[in-house]
């Protein structure tokens, strides 16, 4: 059986001292148990992170460079965040697309970079509100996926966030989420054949401790990437716990 991930997107919360507190707390109350714990944290609370997590759980990045190295201000380089311990990298987050103008080819370009340095990329996609009210949910999700894994081996996750429910309160009925992650799951076959098998995909959208267990019972949903309630330590013991 495919192991589940918790995926917490911290989004840009938490300074560096905050993230250790919250680790701390996290520490003294988490009960390991099959799911796999990962925090998404800013690139400048995971040295602190790596040093305060309980043992087990991964780190993740919220985004990655395309660019091995050189004259980019501002962005991190996959074997900068492998250094400080990370073995995720989020890639194509509808805030990127939308605030950063990311194109699937830079979502690819992003994956591609962290799988050549070992970090495993968890590639976003999602329909937005317009689209879902058109019945083009599966067309649109699909088209977004091909385009974003361009030359991207099967070391990945996908992440299925439609952005009508990312921090609105509203979640996809976990049929809505099974619907699509089934999409998915044949497209990667079609891609990768029997390596798909092992990719795991997730729902993203107003995830909380009450609705992450009847979404992740879905049998090609793999886990949760949260961002809300990834904040406070006693919501990801309640999440984490559902899914025993
Ligand atoms: O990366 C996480 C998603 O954007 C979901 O955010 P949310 O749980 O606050 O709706």
């Amino acid at each position: 059986m495919t192991q589940n991930l918790l995926a917490l997107n911290w989004k840009m919360n938490k300074t560096p001292a905050e993230a250790r507190a919250w680790a701390e707390e996290l520490r003294e109350k988490l009960t390991a148990n099959d799911t796999e714990l990962a925090v998404m944290a800013p690139a400048v609370a995971l040295a602190s992170l790596a040093a305060h997590l309980p043992p087990g759980v991964a780190l993740g990045a919220q985004d990655v460079s395309a660019h091995e190295s050189g004259a980019y201000t501002g962005e991190t380089s996959a074997a900068m965040l492998v250094d400080v311990g990370a073995k995720y990298a989020v890639v194509g987050h509808s805030e990127r697309r939308e605030y950063h103008h990311e194109t699937d080819a830079d979502v690819a370009a992003k994956a591609k970079q962290a799988q050549a340095n070992g970090l495993i990329p968890i590639v976003c996609v999602g329909e937005g509100l317009n689209v879902r009210e058109q019945g083009e949910q599966v067309a649109y999700t699909l088209g977004q996926l091909e385009g974003s894994l361009v030359g991207v081996g099967p070391e990945v996750v996908i992440a299925y966030e439609p952005v009508w429910a990312i921090g609105t309160g509203k979640t996809a009925t976990a049929d809505d989420a099974e619907e699509l992650a089934a999409a998915i799951r044949d497209a990667l076959i079609e891609r990768y054949g029997s390596d798909a098998d092992g990719i795991r995909i997730l729902y993203g959208g107003s995830v909380k401790p009450d609705n992450i267990a009847t979404l992740c019972a879905k049998p090609n949903v793999n886990g949760a990437l949260v961002g809300g309630a990834s904040l406070k330590v006693p919501d990801v013991i309640g999440m984490n716990d559902a899914l025993k």
